[in-house]
Formats: structure tokens, C-alpha cells, sequence
């Protein structure tokens, strides 16, 4: 049975440390890490890089295309997870509950994009109803995300851990440009024609996101409630064991009457939540920025193209 190597570019990094506590659980893998020092050091990196069968990149934009220059052979597969690659037609999207076809595409691919974690939870709730056209292209989509602080790497961390800072108490708008760097990956890949305003919100927890999408069925192309809306994501994701679409009954999901965005930390789902009525819907989608919005995507991704099976990475 052959072994794979397999390389964190990044290994330091919030994402790189998870992903090496997932790797651990997997067998038919040897990871090959990089001294801490020389973590930085370009000839150390392209050596390991060329080295690994699967290297996942877990760096800034512009660290990322580096690594990404220093591949001089047709073996090694590359796992990114920044934003650079995401809009790239000669990248996978790695999305697999995207299509049906988009498994498939991930399994042959030698470049795979993992999405951002924001993008991750709206294009899984909006992408099957443009697609079913209840969902108008030009529809005028606004929603807000409300994520943990781990969302922003180590420099966000130790400025909410290190800080008794009165502002940092309270969660915090931002992004207020209205041109968060998601933006174009949720446009493509939802099938609207243009992009969603987005406001995201980042709150004093660690991890976990919840993404709020408010819909108004009068301006949908077909005649459906919320009911008829929970019944076709459900179909659409039936198959897809990462995917979870719950039931249509509200007040199940509440915790004295309050929603907890942090119920799948520390898995790789992603629950689509539907409430409302037959005038106004609200999809929410709840998940760990650091599981399905990107190390556990990463190693999901990582499980499909190495034919392994997709949850446990056993062979
Ligand atoms: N955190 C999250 O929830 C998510 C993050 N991402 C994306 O994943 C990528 C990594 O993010 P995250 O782990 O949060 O970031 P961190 O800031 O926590 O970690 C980045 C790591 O990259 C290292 N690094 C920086 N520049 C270089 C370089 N030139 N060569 C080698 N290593 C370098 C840093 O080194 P040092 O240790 O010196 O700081 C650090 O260890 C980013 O593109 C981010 O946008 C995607 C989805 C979600
Ligand atoms: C709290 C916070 O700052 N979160 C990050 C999202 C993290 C993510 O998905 O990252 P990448 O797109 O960089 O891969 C943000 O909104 O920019």
C-alpha cells in the first residue's frame, strides 16, 4: 500500500495547526515538516514542496503564488487554502457538495482552491436555489456573517488574547468598504450576476461561524414558502454527509430561545437552518471557520483526491 507525503506549507500557522491535528488521525500519510527557523527559507520550502505527493498551503496571498512557482514536477499535488487561487479557471473550486460533477473534478485535480469560510456557507445555502431558478440572477442579496476571531489568523488572535482592550468585548462590524475579499468566489460560484452585499461581524469566542441570509419569496421567480425552500435543500444535499439540512421546525433549534452558532466546532459540517414563513425566509448556515470553512475542507479535499474515504481518511 503506498504512503503518501504530505507537507503543511505554514505548518505554524491557526490553519496549519489544524490541519496537522487532523493529519494525525490518518493513516497511509508521513508528514514531512520544515524546521521552525527555515520555515521562511525559499530553498528549504521548494525542497519540501517538490518532495510532498499533497502539499497544503496555509500562508498569505502573495506567500501562497511563491509556493506555488517553486513546484518543478508533475507529482505533487497542491491543497491551497488563501484567497488566491479561489476564481481561477485553472484551479478545482474544492466544494464537492457544489454539483454532482464537482467530486469528480476535485479527484483529478493537481490545484485545488479551498473556499473561504464565509463564501463556504452562503454559496451551500443560495447556489441550489439560483440553479433551480427560485432564486432570481439579479436578485438584490444582502446578509451578514457572525464569525469567531480565529477567522483571522494568529495577528487577530493575540490582538483578542492579549488585550483587555473594552472594544474588543463587544462584536465588531468590519469590511465596511463593502468589498470583502469573498465576495468574488460567492458570485461565481452562487450564480448571481452580481455580488452580495456582505457584512460580517467578528465576536470575543474563538471559532465558529454562522452566516444570516434574509429572503423575500415575492420577488423569487416561482411561488414557494420557507417549508418548500427546507424540502429542496434537503433534497439537493441528501447525499452529501457533510451537508446537514434541518428539519422545518424553528423553535427545535433554539437554546432558551437564543440560535448557538458554535454546535458544529470541531467537526467538518455545515448545518442549513431555514426559518420563516410564506412572506419572509431566513437560511442560516452554521460551521466552524476552521472545520468545513478550511482545515476540514482542506483535508476533505485532501481525502477525495487521495481516493481515500472522505470522512475518516482511511483507505
Ligand atoms: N483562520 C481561518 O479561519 C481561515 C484562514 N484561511 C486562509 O488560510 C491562510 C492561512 O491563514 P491562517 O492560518 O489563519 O494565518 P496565520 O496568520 O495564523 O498563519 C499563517 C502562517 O504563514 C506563515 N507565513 C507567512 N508568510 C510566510 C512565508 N513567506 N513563507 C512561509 N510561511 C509564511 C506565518 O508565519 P509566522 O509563524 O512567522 O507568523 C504563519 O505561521 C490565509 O490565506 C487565510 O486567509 C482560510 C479560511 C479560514
Ligand atoms: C474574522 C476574520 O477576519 N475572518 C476572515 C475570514 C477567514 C477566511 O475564510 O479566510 P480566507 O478567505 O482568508 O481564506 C475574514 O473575514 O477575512
Amino acid at each position: 500500500m503506498m504512503t503518501y507525503k504530505i507537507f503543511v506549507d505554514g505548518q505554524e500557522g491557526t490553519t496549519g495547526l489544524k490541519i496537522h491535528d487532523y493529519l494525525s488521525e490518518i493513516s497511509n500519510i508521513e508528514v514531512i515538516t520544515i524546521e521552525s527557523e527555515k520555515r521562511k527559507d525559499y530553498e528549504t520550502r521548494r525542497a519540501l514542496i517538490n518532495e510532498a505527493d499533497v502539499v497544503f498551503l496555509c500562508l498569505p496571498d502573495a506567500a501562497s503564488r511563491d509556493s506555488v512557482a517553486m513546484v518543478n514536477n508533475n507529482k505533487t499535488k497542491i491543497i491551497d487554502a488563501s484567497t488566491a487561487f479561489r476564481t481561477n479557471p485553472d484551479w478545482t473550486y474544492g466544494l464537492p457538495e457544489l454539483h454532482r460533477s464537482q467530486r469528480t473534478k476535485i479527484q483529478n485535480s493537481f490545484r485545488v482552491t479551498v473556499p473561504g469560510c464565509h463564501a463556504t456557507g452562503f454559496i451551500l445555502a443560495i447556489h441550489p436555489l439560483v440553479a433551480e431558478e427560485i432564486i432570481p440572477r439579479d436578485y438584490p442579496m444582502s446578509f451578514f456573517a457572525l464569525t469567531g476571531y480565529s477567522g483571522g489568523g494568529k495577528k487577530l488572535i493575540s490582538e483578542y488574547q492579549d488585550s483587555n482592550s473594552e472594544q474588543l468585548f463587544a462584536p465588531r462590524h468590519y469590511a465596511l468598504n463593502l468589498n470583502h475579499k469573498h465576495l468574488p468566489e460567492m458570485q461565481l460560484y452562487s450564480g448571481l450576476n452580481t455580488a452580495p452585499l456582505f457584512t460580517p461581524i467578528v465576536g470575543n469566542y474563538y471559532q465558529g461561524d454562522a452566516i444570516s441570509i434574509p429572503l423575500i419569496p415575492r420577488i423569487f421567480n416561482k411561488k414557494v414558502n420557507a417549508s418548500n425552500i427546507q424540502e429542496m435543500l434537503a433534497s439537493y444535499y441528501r447525499d452529501d454527509r457533510f451537508v446537514r439540512v434541518a428539519p422545518f421546525d424553528s423553535e427545535a433549534y433554539l437554546e432558551d430561545g437564543f440560535f448557538n452558532l458554535m454546535k458544529c466546532n470541531n467537526t467538518n459540517y455545515l448545518d442549513i437552518f431555514v426559518f420563516g414563513h410564506k412572506d419572509q425566509i431566513l437560511l442560516v448556515s452554521r460551521f466552524d471557520n476552521l472545520g468545513k470553512g478550511a482545515s476540514g475542507a482542506a483535508i476533505q479535499n485532501m481525502n477525495i483526491m487521495l481516493g481515500f474515504d472522505e470522512e475518516t481518511g482511511l483507505v
